[in-house]
């Protein structure tokens, strides 16, 4: 009866807690308000795993109260980013009980984006005066209507996550990305010179649409003294900007593959809190529809969206050891 005493079988990992604890955070600063609503999913690991093997629950915090606890660490600490509120949910886990031996926190943002009103006499005061602070600025744009002081629009440009886990006398280790964020662009890319088989009927295209959903996933390599706001961004808008290229010209990828490590090479030149970056590109095919047999000439500018199959292109970039990039 080997398979009843347990003897012979060892667990690999366990590991249980809350999926998609719910939160809106509201800063109030005055008049003016900012939001963070997030979606959470909290998981721990005991020491013991007595409540599997036996069934005794003494050791277990019920997943009830991690979902508390994620609602009051809000209230008590804040959310100043997603980052920073999943580094103290895992140290408060850790710090609160001896026997949990692993926090893990993954993180996603709701893109609510606060409303703005384009004024353009406005917006043109604003950059001739340069004297004033960064902050009168702020404050004047917020009472000059420029940007809405408490009203925010769902704009799913992209959606922003984190990933935070800590094992028990070690380091948090963080990754932050995003995912989700479509964009096309109609020429400037194209696909040559690819191995050839008895199989192969692709066309080599010189000018093509190139459509992909960006996914993006990256390590820190600190914990502390991180703008996660500001790196978040410059990883967002340096992946667009080698996808798009300069915005007369444009900039040509001769493939998905070489696209997506130009922009994770951008990444960790500009970004030296960044160790490793994983991005996944799917090439979404548009293909132009032939309208010979109806007379018509089809220069490219009626295409057919195909859902699937998409390429799939990834890699993952880092940094190796003591290199300087
Ligand atoms: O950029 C591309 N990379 C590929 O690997 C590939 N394969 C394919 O059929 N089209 C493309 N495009």
């Amino acid at each position: 009866m080997l398979w009843e005493g347990g003897e012979n079988v060892e667990f690999v990992r366990t590991g249980y807690g809350k999926n998609m604890v719910k939160v809106l955070y509201i800063r109030r600063q005055g008049r003016h308000h900012s939001i963070i609503e997030l979606r959470a999913d909290v998981e721990l690991s005991l020491s013991s795993r007595k409540e599997y093997i036996t069934g005794g629950n003494s050791d277990v915090i019920p997943t009830d109260t991690i979902k508390n606890t994620v609602h009051a660490l809000a209230k008590i600490k804040g959310v100043e980013t997603i980052e920073q509120f999943s580094l103290d949910l895992c140290q408060h886990f850790l710090t609160s009980f001896n026997h949990v031996t692993r926090a893990r926190v993954y993180m996603e943002e709701v893109p609510w984006r606060r409303l703005e009103k384009v004024n353009k006499t406005q917006a043109a005061v604003f950059n001739i005066d340069e004297q004033q602070t960064q902050s009168e600025e702020r404050l004047r744009k917020n009472t000059n209507g420029v940007e809405h002081a408490h009203a925010f629009i769902f704009s799913m440009e992209t959606v922003r996550f984190c990933d935070v886990e800590q094992n028990r006398a070690d380091l948090p280790v963080v990754h932050s990305g995003l995912k989700d964020m479509k964009v096309l662009k109609t020429t400037q890319s194209g696909f040559e010179g690819f191995h050839k088989d008895r199989f192969t009927t692709l066309q080599a295209a010189k000018d093509r649409c190139f459509c992909t959903s960006v996914y993006a996933r990256w390590r820190y390599n600190k914990v502390a003294n991180v703008n996660f706001d500001g790196t978040w961004k410059s990883v967002k808008e340096t992946i667009i900007e080698k996808f798009a290229g300069p915005y007369d010209e444009g900039e040509y990828s001769p493939s998905v593959q070489k696209t997506l490590y130009d922009s994770q090479h951008l990444v960790l030149e500009r970004l030296p809190e960044v160790e490793e970056i994983e991005i996944v590109m799917p090439n979404q095919h548009y293909f132009t529809i032939d309208m010979t047999k109806i007379g018509l000439m089809n220069k490219d500018e009626v295409l057919l969206p195909l859902d699937n199959p998409s390429g799939n292109i990834t890699g993952t970039l880092r940094r190796k050891p003591h290199a300087k990039l």
